[in-house]
């Protein structure tokens, strides 16, 4: 079945398989390549060119000599070829989803929401091009003193490989809007929906504007440490994170990074049980098997309804059926490679070995047309205690450890206790309660009585080892300018 549904013709490939800067298409210098391929049906897509250090800073050269005319660009004409880019995503949304569930593993009914938002961010950055203003300082008669706010110059964006075409669409806006020239470094897992948006806005914007370079670590290398680059973002891991510092600090590079988590939901005695199963289902995002930095994957439940509620919450996974990415009826994808795939296999038997109860999930489907895949069933553990691996570290796959809690004080200090800070989610009826325990969460974003959903103007990022900076905001596009005071002497 699956093989029969990614020959269709519908899915539309890119031709262009090369590295994208200057306004063109470059075949790495030194030839190199990559495979391309399905990670639901081990179909081969191809290859895809793959840039070593000297074709990365190629890029940042090409958008360096493009700085100053983009900067000179009046901010409404940045605005709207950013509004082109957008219409040109919207109407060309089923095509790019499809690419993208094929080549990343996820279900293509989640891809297409994957386009609207970056269809959404596309317009709202473009819609904030004249809110980089500046300030005046009062000094008296004699003079006048005022701030402007001016882009930075060329900015990196480095980006996971769990929302491939998103990641690169919505990333790109804030620092083009502001007046930026960006190079971006898609995840080397999945290029093949960001090369076929490419070919569809190539011509949009000035020669050297936008840049993307497929390739690997010693590539995102470059562009963290290389003195041309003016700021760095990064959405990826925490040890990602601290390389990318590193790479940064030799230039006082500032940087943006958006990392991982192990993010608490924290159900009380009074939460409605069956709002708070599907928050928490929803909250794991298993559609594209976890693989979702804002996963709820610690469920801390008050022991009064502790029992209630993984009923509910076994029953409700059923609805999330491992299937062909490229299906519209299907729920829930693979694994994107399959390093990932034996990494969340590894952390099943750790929960297992650590005495952890397996309620739900826990294999490989055997469901014929999956054999080839980097499959794993929605995953559920309870009886977790916070000391256990799976209630630790990042899993980043369908595995939801679910933990008993009586006492408040207690509860919290486990909920705190793990090196991340990203999302938090309360479920209860008690309004001053929501507001202590949102309180006490160490998170950049809570959530009370509801889980996984952005709210796009409000600034999501972590606190700890999760991140630094906050996107999604007017501050995303603030964090790509500077700002330079001057003071006139009018006596
Ligand atoms: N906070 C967020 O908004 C957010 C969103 C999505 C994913 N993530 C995180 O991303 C991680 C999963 O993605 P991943 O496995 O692709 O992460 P990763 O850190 O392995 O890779 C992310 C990107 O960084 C590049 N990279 C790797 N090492 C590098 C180095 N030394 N210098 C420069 N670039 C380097 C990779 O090539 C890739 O493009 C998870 O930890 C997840 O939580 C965070």
């Amino acid at each position: 079945m699956s093989a029969h549904h990614l020959s269709e013709p519908r899915i539309r490939f890119p031709e262009h398989r090369q590295l994208y800067y200057a306004g063109g298409w470059h075949a790495a210098r030194k030839g190199q390549v990559r495979p391309c391929g399905s990670p639901a049906t081990g179909e081969s897509y191809g290859e895809a060119s793959y840039a070593d250090p000297d074709d990365m800073r190629a890029a940042i050269e090409a958008a360096h000599k493009a700085f100053p005319a983009w900067r000179d660009t009046p901010p409404l004409e940045r605005a709207r070829q950013l509004r082109q880019i957008a219409d040109i995503l919207r109407a060309n949304k089923q095509e790019l989803a499809l690419v993208d569930a094929a080549d990343s593993g996820n279900p293509v009914a989640a891809m297409l929401k994957d386009v609207d938002i970056a269809v959404s961010q596309l317009d709202f950055f473009a819609g904030l091009v004249t809110e980089m203003k500046g300030d005046s300082i009062p000094m008296g008669p004699d003079a006048v003193n005022f701030t402007v706010r001016e882009p930075l110059g060329v900015v990196g964006r480095i980006v996971a490989f769990n929302h491939p075409l998103m990641f690169c669409a919505a990333k790109m806006a804030a620092p083009l809007a502001a007046g930026n020239t960006v190079v971006m470094k898609p995840a080397e897992q999945a290029p093949l929906s960001v090369l076929r948006l490419l070919e569809l806005i190539d011509g949009i914007l000035p020669a050297g504007v936008l840049n993307v370079v497929h390739g690997g670590v010693d590539a995102g290398a470059v562009l963290a440490s290389h003195p041309l680059v003016a700021k760095v973002g990064l959405i990826g891991s925490v040890p990602t994170g601290r390389a990318v510092m590193t790479g940064a600090s030799g230039t006082i590079k500032d940087v943006m990074l958006e990392l991982g988590g192990k993010n608490a939901l924290i159900a009380c005695a009074d939460a409605d049980v069956e709002k708070t199963a599907r928050g928490i289902v929803a909250g794991m995002n298993f559609a594209w098997c976890g693989q979702s930095c804002g996963s709820t994957s610690r469920a801390f439940l008050h022991e009064d309804i502790h029992d209630a509620v993984l009923e509910r919450v076994v029953d409700l996974c059923g609805a999330f059926k491992p299937g062909n990415p490229v299906d519209m009826a299907t729920t829930m994808g693979a694994l994107v490679s399959k390093s990932q795939h034996e990494r969340v296999l590894g952390y099943i038997r750790k929960g297992r070995e650590e005495g952890a109860r397996l309620v739900c999930g826990g294999n490989v489907p055997d469901a014929p047309g999956l054999e080839n895949g980097f499959f794993v069933e929605p995953t559920v553990f309870a009886d977790v205690t916070p000391d256990m691996t799976i209630a630790r570290e990042e899993i980043f796959g369908p595995v939801l450890s679910v933990l008993k809690w009586s006492d408040e004080a207690r509860m919290m200090t486990a909920v705190n206790g793990v090196e991340f800070g990203l999302t938090c989610s309360i479920w209860t009826r008690d309004l001053a309660r929501a507001h202590r325990l949102a309180r006490q969460a160490d998170a950049g974003f809570v959530w009370v009585n509801k889980s996984g959903a952005h709210f796009l103007g409000a600034p999501f990022g972590g606190v700890k080892q999760s991140g630094i900076g906050r996107e999604e905001c007017i501050g995303e596009l603030l964090a790509f300018t500077r700002e330079k005071n001057i003071h006139i002497n009018l006596d």
